[in-house]
């Protein structure tokens, strides 16, 4: 039996109940319920079947339905045998292909041999709504349709299976994104490709072991957040000069969790409220990173400082506006909020990472332990960082040149991407060897460099030495010349 053939003997059905309501009115009042009591037996006797829909879209809501989507991704994997006609979407970064029945197609499922059928339908909105993840107002739906017998199996544990493999198989075929808000509360995207994995980047082994332990723990800690009753997040700030591994690292986390980034560029977000409104959108297994956070926000909790022309040009524009009321900007509250407030529950399984050059620029409220709650420090580039650098771009594990290079690192300040940059060939006369060459001439440059501008200063120093001197002197004539 096909859900077609189901449908039929539905609409069949509808014309007997029809027939049935029309004889009931004719009955006498003490009959009727007789009648309607065996007419329903009847019914369920030759219809024992139940059908439950599920909507793309719930009223009121402009998310996608999560049963919706799981579902959509359980069928893909028993759609592709059963249903003539099949929709294919290019997946997990255009290296796959992901098959699902088509509108208005049926497929058959079986569970604990139970026989379940699914069918997939759509109608056409008549309200345009607001916001639409889709291209147009088509709302789809499916439908399950079993034996009534079957409706405790079927509600109580087929449904949780199909949405538990629904979203397992969704993150795995999920393209990485990478959203940003160029808008004041909208985000949107572009497929995330970066290809910085944590074996790429170049840090002291063991603490990449202890990010590795931490990141995989956190992912694998569903039972435990609810346990001691913490929203399922973990925050994380990255710190240490431009050219270190920041950005690279957060990339390499996305890639390893296999989580979306939100790059959330505050300058953007208008105020409190705006923030809010974007924390809402964002979705499970995500990372949400603020980068420089230290030029976002100052201080104070106030966003920076605005120039005087920009402030002018803001007063003019609300006068004109009529609306001169008190502006509730972006604040540390709000954003302290955002972190561990009420609405940080919304979704789960985030991280939420900040990056600094300046570490101690921070306020102390937005960094302590609990919000932040792992600091890491990505630093100059050290001989052991050298060593995995040499041996990702140049494929050499040791070479003659090593002794010279290892002491020059430790005198000189240079970022491992100042070090990558120097290890990558230029054109193809170039080897290994000249571009280790390559580097000790820019770690001896920078020596150089290092050592003239000391001696700069130290000159400097000197200069400004004697010029306190000379004024000290001159100041005691003066008190002398006034005592006499
Ligand atoms: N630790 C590292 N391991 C491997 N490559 C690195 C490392 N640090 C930097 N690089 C290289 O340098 C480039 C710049 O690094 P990245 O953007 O991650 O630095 P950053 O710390 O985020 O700098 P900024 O503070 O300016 O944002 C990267 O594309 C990468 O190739
Ligand atoms: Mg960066």
């Amino acid at each position: 039996m096909t859900i077609g053939d189901m449908t039929q003997f539905g609409s069949m059905m509808a014309g007997v109940m029809f027939v049935f309501a029309m004889v009931q009115r004719w009955l006498p009042a003490e009959f009727r319920n007789h009648f309607q009591r065996y007419f329903q037996r009847l019914i369920n006797y030759i219809y024992p079947y139940i059908t439950i829909r599920f909507d793309e879209y719930q009223v009121d809501e402009f998310e996608r339905s999560v049963a919706y989507i799981a579902i959509d991704k359980y069928l893909s994997t028993h759609s592709s045998n059963g249903a003539k006609r099949l929709k294919a979407n290019v997946v997990t970064g255009g290296k796959s292909f992901f098959l699902n029945m088509d509108d208005y197609e049926e497929v058959t499922d079986e569970f604990q041999g139970i026989k379940i059928w699914w069918s997939s339908s759509k109608s056409i909105s008549e309200q345009r709504v607001l916001f639409t993840y889709g291209d147009n107002d088509e709302r789809r739906c499916f439908k399950l349709t079993f034996n009534r017998k079957h409706r405790d199996i079927i509600t109580k544990q087929y449904l949780h299976h199909v949405l538990d493999e629904g979203k397992v198989i969704d993150v795995k075929i999920r393209p990485r994104k990478l959203y940003t808000n160029n808008t004041r509360t909208m985000w949107s995207h572009i497929m995330f490709e970066h290809p910085s994995t944590f074996d790429t980047l170049a840090m002291d082994p063991k603490k990449k072991k202890d990010i590795l332990n931490d990141l995989m723990t956190f992912s694998k800690s569903k039972d435990y957040y609810k346990k001691v009753g913490k929203s399922w997040k973990r925050g994380y700030l990255l710190y240490g000069p431009p050219g270190t591994g920041k950005s690279s690292m957060i990339a390499a986390m996305a890639n390893f969790l296999e989580y979306y980034i939100y790059d959330l560029e505050l300058t953007s977000v208008k105020d409190n409220t705006d923030l809010r409104k974007l924390l809402i959108q964002t979705s499970t297994k995500s990372i949400i990173v603020i980068e420089d956070i230290d030029c976002s926000l100052d201080l104070t909790g106030q966003r920076k400082k605005k120039n005087e022309d920009e402030q002018k040009q803001e007063l003019l524009l609300k006068m004109e506006e009529g609306t001169n009321k008190k502006d509730s900007s972006l604040t540390l509250s709000g954003l302290l909020n955002f972190i561990d407030g009420l609405w940080s529950a919304c979704g789960s399984e985030r991280l939420i990472v900040f990056t600094t050059n300046h570490v101690d620029k921070l306020d102390p409220a937005l960094v302590r332990r609990g919000r932040m709650d792992m600091h890491i420090e990505l630093s100059y580039c050290c001989f052991e960082t050298f060593k995995f650098l040499a041996k990702n771009y140049l494929d050499i594990e040791s070479h003659e040149l090593f002794a010279t290079i290892s002491p020059l690192l430790n005198e000189t300040n240079m970022t491992p991407a100042d070090v990558a940059e120097n290890l990558i060939p230029k054109s193809t006369e170039e080897n290994g060897e000249s571009c280790l060459k390559n580097l000790i001439k820019s770690l001896e440059n920078r020596k150089e460099a290092a050592r003239i501008k000391a001696d700069e200063e130290l000159k400097q120093a000197k200069r400004d030495k004697r010029l306190v001197k000379r004024c000290k002197k001159a100041m005691n004539k003066v008190i002398k010349m006034v005592k006499s």
